[in-house]
């Protein structure tokens, strides 16, 4: 007889032990995985090195973490002896290292979350960049907020220290040459050479370095920019922000400093060389001259939506009934300045200003001149004269001083005729505005300009076919482009709504606050103002920070998400969507280089009676390039010792860099072999040259055009 299996009497004991034995294996499994969290998280305190940790297979960016202290002792303290220089994010420090090594180290202002960006973005992309053209990133400091950067010591310290600084004797013309060959060297690097291709995006004189044979170096990347994808330049920060604070946080707890990836690609170095490199630049239709004031935000808001509406976000949504008020002045603007497109198109005389200026009636001027703190980039250097003054009225008067200074308002309210600025004497400290007052320095627009100004008048009806001509090679370019910026701007309202309403909102904040300092601190002669900061004392080591050097101005720029890059430098293609092109770059070149052919600053405001269209350099420089006489910019300190041929490819290269049109800037390798001598200066376009565009060449050109198609 077989014994019958007795069967488990009771179905429910079965289930509870079945229970019994995962819960068992849930626990150990949680309990091992604990376990190994805890034994991981001990082995990476004990483990943590000063140095990153690199695998040998992965090219990682490899930089020295640096203590606080041996910081602190290197720069004796970071005691004002050793203090070079303050710029918009900290000071920077002479120090010796224990092995006596010569550094400078910049302490960043804490707290700022600008500043904790540029230093991400300064680690992560300097730190992967080694040449001889570019400023070394020997390494960092991270202690609880603080945040320093080691830089190789420049002994002969910033381009804007030479130039600018009265104690320096004048650079003589070899050594402005050689500045120039060398930045245009270093941006062929970063564009053409790095991979992914790296953006600047603050191309200026105090971000300009200079060793001890007055060889120069480019520095700060902390508004630099990875051209990531094939066509767009990339916000690093905008778009990689949760990869960067991820990485961040990683380096704050092991020491170790993330790299950048593309994507899911393997981390790839930068400053990788290229084989090749496809660029194709996001031309933004401006505008197809220098001139016309509100043509600016007339084709801004046409041809590229863009830039208008992003900056229009990100100052205005915090209030939609602000918005709309905004949005109604620069149709307002339209309608008063450039009524058609078509007469947009005609606008090629920068005298019109002047007559825009004459025409407008005294609240529509007013109108035009308030819109200027928001557009002014735009109008930077197309709107000459007028420009430099209302620029000058709108940030300077309201921004810094507007109680102090009855003579903002009456100048606000002068006669149209009294459109010159004419401030003199290198006003680098604030309490020279203030002895400065305006009304003193107005002269009468000579006859000449009144005449410029009727010339202006009939050059509104320009010969047709000059618009033709450009609508033919322009506007089909241009739908395709609009269209393309529609779908940028959906993407970018989509992607940056969030970060860009949340620092407009700060920002904001933090200027009501500063104003109120400002003017709590106004008399004080040893401040200087900051649109960061607000008033703090002046450093008087620093050059760099002269306030009417242009330099001023990143503050505010910086502060912001909408504006970025320097006043002045920074292309008027660029309103701070987060995109930024090589072309960029070369627009900031150009000033650059007629900065250090002329010894002037883009914006030079003097003291004594100078005229008018010399206060803006690029401006100048046009009218100079019409005349057919651009020697006459270059720095007269020099005398006759420069050479005029290298003098004047310098100015007609500068020129061909400043071109409205990104597209038709001219590439930075390019520019080498122009500044080395290996290929000719291209022509330049017709409103920088003396004589009007034939009809032979415009008939060409379209003959051209017909041909291929
Ligand atoms: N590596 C360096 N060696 C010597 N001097 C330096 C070095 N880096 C900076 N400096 C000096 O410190 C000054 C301030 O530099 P920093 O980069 O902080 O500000 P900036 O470029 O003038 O302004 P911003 O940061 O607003 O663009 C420079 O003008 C320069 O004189």
């Amino acid at each position: 007889m077989t014994s019958r299996q007795p069967l488990p009497s009771n179905p429910r004991h079965m289930t509870s032990t079945i229970f019994l034995i995962i819960t068992t294996l849930a626990s150990l499994i949680i309990l091992f995985a604990i376990l190994y969290f805890l034994y991981y998280l001990w082995y990476s305190l004990v483990h943590r090195s000063r140095t990153n940790p690199f695998d040998s297979n992965t090219p990682l960016v490899k930089l020295h973490r640096f203590s606080y202290k041996e910081l602190k002792s290197a720069t004796e303290g970071f005691s004002d002896s050793t203090s070079i220089g303050k710029g918009g994010s900290g000071t920077v420090f002479r120090g010796i290292l224990e092995d006596g090594k010569l550094v400078a180290v910049k302490l960043l202002d804490s707290g700022s979350f600008q500043s904790e960006r540029e230093f991400q973005n300064e680690l992560q992309i300097l730190g992967g960049i080694k040449s001889p053209l570019i400023v070394s990133l020997l390494g960092y400091c991270v202690e609880k907020s603080k945040r320093l950067v080691v830089y190789e010591y420049m002994p002969n310290r910033s381009l804007q220290e030479s130039l600018f600084s009265e104690s320096n004797l004048c650079m003589n013309w070899s050594r402005r040459f050689d500045v120039i060959l060398d930045v245009a060297k270093a941006l062929a690097f970063l564009h053409i050479d790095c991979d992914p291709p790296v953006i600047h995006g603050d191309v200026k004189p105090s971000n300009v370095l200079l060793d001890s044979e007055y060889r120069a170096k480019l520095s700060d990347f902390g508004l630099s920019r990875l051209k990531l994808e094939e066509e767009f330049g990339v916000d690093l920060f905008s778009q990689e922000l949760g990869k960067s604070q991820e990485l961040w946080k990683s380096q704050d707890l092991s020491g170790n400093l993330g790299v950048l990836t593309t994507g899911t690609e393997t981390p790839t170095p930068i400053g990788t060389p290229m084989e090749s490199q496809d660029e194709v630049d996001f031309a933004m239709a401006l505008q197809a001259s220098s001139s016309s004031k509100g043509s600016k935000s007339f084709q801004n808001i046409r041809a590229f939506g863009l830039n208008s509406v992003t900056h229009n976000l990100s100052f205005f949504n915090e209030n939609d009934a602000t918005s709309r008020n905004v949005k109604g002045k620069e149709v307002s603007v339209i309608e008063n300045g450039v009524a058609s497109y078509e007469e947009e198109l005609s606008s090629f005389d920068n005298s019109k200003k002047l007559d825009l200026g004459a025409a407008l009636s005294g609240d529509d001027k007013a109108r035009n001149v308030k819109q200027w703190g928001k557009d002014w980039w735009w109008r930077q250097d197309g709107s000459g004269e007028l420009c430099s003054k209302d620029y000058v009225m709108e940030w300077i008067g309201s921004q810094i001083c507007p109680s102090t200074n009855p003579e903002w308002d009456l100048e606000k309210k002068c006669s149209p005729q009294k459109t010159s600025l004419d401030i003199s004497a290198p006003l680098s400290k604030f309490e020279e505005v203030q002895e400065t007052t305006l009304h003193e320095q107005e002269i009468e627009i000579p006859k000449k300009e009144s005449e410029k100004e009727i010339k202006g008048k009939t050059h509104n009806k320009k010969p047709r076919k000059m618009k033709e001509w450009w609508k033919e090679e322009h506007l089909d370019e241009l739908s395709k482009k609009s269209k393309k910026a529609k779908r940028l701007e959906h993407y970018c309202k989509k992607r940056f709504k969030i970060p860009h309403f949340d620092i407009g909102k700060r920002f904001r904040f933090k200027r009501k606050r500063n104003f109120r300092m400002q003017n709590q601190n106004v008399d004080d002669p040893d401040a200087e103002f900051s649109f960061r900061k607000g008033w703090r004392r002046k450093n008087s080591r620093s050059v760099g920070s002269d306030m009417w050097s242009g330099d001023l101005f990143s503050r505010e720029l910086s502060s912001t998400t909408s504006m970025r890059g320097t006043l002045c430098y920074v292309a008027p293609e660029y309103g701070g969507c987060g995109y930024l092109m090589e072309k960029a770059d070369i627009y900031s070149f150009g000033v650059l280089i007629l900065v250090i052919v002329s010894g002037r600053r883009p914006l030079h405001v003097l003291n004594s009676p100078m005229k008018l269209e010399k206060a803006n350099l690029i401006s100048w420089c046009k009218q100079l390039a019409n005349a057919g006489n651009v020697l006459e910019l270059v720095d007269e300190r020099l005398r006759d010792d420069y050479n005029k041929e290298q003098a004047s490819l310098c100015i007609n290269l500068a020129l061909a860099c400043l071109q409205k049109m990104p597209e038709l800037r001219p590439d930075i390798s390019d520019i080498v072999k122009i500044l080395k001598g290996e290929m000719e200066l291209p022509s330049l376009p017709f409103e920088f040259s003396p004589s009007p565009p034939s009809r032979n060449f415009s008939r060409s050109r379209r003959r051209q055009k017909s041909c291929a198609e």
